[in-house]
């Protein structure tokens, strides 16, 4: 692990890397990093229109960059991922030696509810909420073995349980 405290939130879409990760930064006084934002940044476009213009292979590449970027920065911080980040271009090896991994486990139906009227994923695009409920139980399953490597897992987790979790951590 580097001498720096990085904290990378890895889960599914709508697991609440985002939500939680925000307020954790907050209680840790540090600053709190959305790599989907980071990597809208450098392109100078959305999440979507990347997938839409470019394909998945070439937003794979930025978010393999954007990765290594922060986890080689002098920096404490806490990051949101990206859902699959860290399964593609060996994302949970980079995550995994630059700091500490928190798997975010919520399950499908969860998943499903929270972003069933959200039309910004790009993987979950769906006609109706049964071929979406498909879609993300095929990528929770395909998902499970890289996300099992985080080094930290909470089933159905919630802020203090993530607060605990880091604590627990830090004493170590
Ligand atoms: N613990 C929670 N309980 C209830 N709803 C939640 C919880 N965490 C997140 N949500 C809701 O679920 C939705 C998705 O959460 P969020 O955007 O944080 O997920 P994410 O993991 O960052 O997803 P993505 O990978 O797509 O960025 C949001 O509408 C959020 O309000
Ligand atoms: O799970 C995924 O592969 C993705 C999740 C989002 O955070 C975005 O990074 C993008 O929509 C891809
Ligand atoms: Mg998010």
């Amino acid at each position: 692990m580097s001498d720096y405290l990085k904290i990378f939130l890895v889960g599914m879409p709508g697991s609440g890397k985002s939500t939680l990760g925000r307020p954790l930064a907050e209680t840790l006084l540090l600053p709190f990093v959305d790599q989907d934002k980071e990597i809208e940044r450098r392109a100078g476009k959305t999440v979507q229109a990347i997938f839409a213009e470019d394909g998945e292979a070439y937003f794979r590449l930025l978010e393999s960059e954007v990765l290594k970027h922060w986890a080689a920065t002098d920096m404490n911080f806490v990051m949101a991922t990206g859902g699959g980040a860290p399964c593609f271009h060996d994302g949970m090896t980079v995550i995994n030696v630059a700091g500490i991994s928190v798997f975010l486990d919520v399950p499908v139906e969860e998943l499903l509810s929270r972003t069933a009227t959200d039309k910004g994923r790009p993987l979950l695009q769906a006609e109706d909420l049964a071929e979406k409920k498909t879609k993300l139980t095929a990528l929770y399953d395909r998902r499970q073995t890289c996300y099992a490597q985080a080094q930290i897992a909470l089933k159905e987790p919630t802020l203090p349980a993530l607060q605990h979790a880091i604590d627990a951590r830090l004493r170590k």
